[in-house]
């Protein structure tokens, strides 16, 4: 993608608002405007000596080309598109989830746990690089166990070094989650034993987290449940940040393939309040942050890319009780679906259990999408003993108020703010703001459209002004483009690519020639086509409507009244009507009947209304009838 303007006038750009990535903060961080220890006093002289990490023993140093990767963009996600588009189809689509949201006599609560990769190229403590996207994405696949130092395996002699530009997408996570940041926080080793764990325990945050006491507000367009009204308020009671672990795959015969890839790759815990009543609702508060976390550049991937892991727990009470019922937790929930069916799934089960007079146990169940039962995978009595303790290699994280100010400056519009500007000052509908904004980067993508667009008309869409051109941008961006990702001759991974086949210069160079009507919409639509197709290069759309001479070409006044004569031969009796109205008999102009003749010219003229201009058409339609018609009918009266 190419460079978008950040700063106009000296001031910061919100009309086409672009965020700054995360990588270019980092950059900001480690040059220095701001001293890093100004921001972070990590490993101070008052601490434990600092302990070089084994460089030199890496197996793949961080290099240029494994960061960049790590920038590129989040993958087109046709899952989401087709989501989007449904979403923007069919209006009554969010509120329809009431099925199943409730059950009477019982209360349902949940509280949800998400898991997500942060946007960063270093893992947590070790001076591997991180592997960029998931592994099933082919155009940048990185092998198994390539990016792994020696901490990550814990080898005897290793130790961890905490990496500072982590903090970035973490503080970030948590400011768009409205946060409160810890200015001290600490590490803290949680012990359990698994394949997936070399240390034997993990790195995380369990008495210190960095940040506190946040809270997500859902409405009605995130798709919450009609019962929860016209806004719902989600506690985020902290965040933490901790390791990830190793990736199994499992294999025939008990055989497990382990790619230690993903150990020590930095996580944000967010960990909510227990205050979530609905199954549709605790899905769309996982949209949601999904969203938020993404609008600030603080995350890798979405839920069903992987980047994003979520568990919920589940409890219920009888309605009027007081304390709440004993919680079970259902592990890696990895699709939106997945949370609401599993959370239906486990209430259900759990009220069955209660009115057959049994008890809830405590426990971690599993669920597969499609099932309609969680299943148990461990019990109270299985659950270990984490034995938290603090980690005695790791110093506190201090974090400058500098820092927290600086990323709070440079957010860029959250959500709910920039649906507002998208239907206030670009006129969209609520239904494809939304769309746009869900849609793997689509939204980026209209931004840019738009501003090479307003380039070239020397307009800037304000508030309350003209929105022809926004509309006509947001219009085709999500609804002519969709068409294209929708023919038949696109496979799924084309689909997925739709934006990139068509430079946003040139949708814009379409756009700029429809909106000051030098084409016709027809002709738009054709030379959308050739670009998507590549029979235009990139930059040509000018060069093709010369060469295949398309531009519009408007007829004659005398060619529209000749079409306009050729219409009116017969109609004699919704002539009539017109007459009616200047004699004064019907007070209404029949406005309808004017339309019906223009679009018998338009559809007469030549070529059906290739150069010929609707208002044009029925600006000579009414000359004719009112100063050549009406007084011949006059006459003959
Ligand atoms: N009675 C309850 N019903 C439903 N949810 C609950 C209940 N009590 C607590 N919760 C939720 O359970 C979650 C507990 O998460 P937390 O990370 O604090 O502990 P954990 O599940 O024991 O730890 P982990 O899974 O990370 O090892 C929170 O989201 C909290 O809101
Ligand atoms: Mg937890
Ligand atoms: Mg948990």
């Amino acid at each position: 993608m190419k460079p978008r303007t950040f700063f106009k006038d000296g001031k910061v750009n919100t009309a086409t608002m672009a965020r700054i990535p995360t990588t270019e903060l980092r950059k900001y961080l480690l040059t220095g405007q701001l001293t890093r220890r100004g921001c972070l006093h990590l490993r101070s002289s008052t601490l434990a000596p600092p302990i070089l990490p084994l460089r030199t023993l890496s197996t793949t140093p961080p290099t240029p080309s494994d960061q960049q990767s790590q920038i590129i963009p989040l993958r087109k996600q046709l899952k989401d598109q087709a989501k989007a588009a449904k979403l923007s189809g069919s209006p009554k689509k969010k509120l329809k989830k009431s099925d199943n949201q409730t059950v009477p006599g019982w209360d349902l609560t949940v509280g949800i746990e998400i898991h997500a990769q942060l946007n960063t190229p270093s893992k947590l403590f070790s001076p591997a690089s991180t592997p960029s996207g998931s592994s099933d994405d082919a155009a940048h696949h990185h092998h198994p166990n390539t990016h792994v130092a020696p901490f990550d395996l814990a080898i005897p002699g290793s130790q961890p070094s905490f990496q500072p530009t982590t903090l970035i997408p973490a503080i970030r996570a948590a400011l768009a989650l409205n946060c409160h940041i810890e200015f001290i926080s600490r590490f803290d080793r949680k012990h359990y034993f698994h394949w997936d764990q070399p240390s034997g325990y993990q790195i995380t945050q369990y008495y210190h987290p960095f940040a506190r006491s946040g809270s997500v507000t859902l409405y009605p367009r995130d798709g919450i449940a009609a019962e929860d009204g016209e806004q719902v308020t989600v506690g985020i009671k902290q965040v933490q940040m901790e390791q990830d672990t190793a990736k199994t795959l499992a294999q025939p015969n008990s055989t497990h393939y382990l790619d230690f890839n993903r150990v020590g790759v930095p996580l944000v815990e967010i960990i909510t309040e227990p205050c979530i009543h609905r199954p549709a609702t605790a899905a769309a508060f996982v949209r949601k942050v999904q969203m938020l976390l993404k609008s600030v550049d603080a995350c890798v991937s979405g839920l069903e890319q992987g980047g994003l892991r979520a568990d919920v727990n589940v409890s219920v009470k009888r309605t009027g009780e007081e304390a709440l019922g004993t919680r079970t937790e259902i592990k890696n929930l990895s699709s939106f679906k997945a949370v609401e069916d599993a959370i239906i799934a486990e209430r259900d089960r759990q009220i069955r259990v209660l009115e057959e007079g049994g008890r809830i146990e405590g426990e971690t169940r599993g669920w597969s999408l499609g099932s309609v039962e969680t299943r148990r995978l461990r019990g109270k009595e299985g659950e270990v003993d984490y034995r938290y303790m603090p980690d005695p290699d790791l110093g506190p994280v201090v974090i400058g108020r500098d820092l927290v100010e600086r990323l709070e400056e440079t957010m860029g519009m959250l959500p709910d703010e920039e649906v507002g500007v998208l239907m206030g000052r670009f006129g969209l509908s609520e239904r494809d703001a939304m769309a746009l904004m869900l849609m793997e980067g689509r939204l980026e993508y209209f931004y840019g459209v738009l501003e090479e667009l307003e380039r070239m008309l020397g307009v800037e869409a304000v508030e309350g002004g003209e929105q022809r051109h926004t509309m006509l941008a947001a219009n085709w961006c999500l609804h002519e483009l969709g068409k294209l990702a929708e023919a038949e001759e696109v496979g799924e991974a084309a689909a997925e690519e739709v934006t990139s086949q068509v430079p946003e210069q040139d949708l814009a160079a379409i756009l700029f020639y429809l909106h000051q009507k030098k084409v016709t919409a027809k002709v738009a639509k054709d030379l959308l086509w050739d670009v998507f197709r590549g029979t235009i290069a990139t930059g040509g759309v000018t060069e093709q409507i010369d060469s295949q001479d398309l531009w519009y070409k408007e007829i004659t006044e005398a060619d529209y009244a000749a079409i306009a004569d050729e219409v009116i031969e017969g109609q004699e009796k919704v002539l009539q009507d017109f007459l009616k109205f200047k004699q004064g008999k019907s007070k209404a102009y029949p406005q309808g009947k004017l339309g019906f003749l223009v679009g018998k010219m338009m559809r007469a003229g030549p070529e059906q209304g290739k150069g010929m201009d609707p208002a044009s058409a029925e600006r000579v339609m009414r000359v004719r009838i009112e100063q050549v018609y009406l007084p011949r009918l006059e006459e003959a009266q």
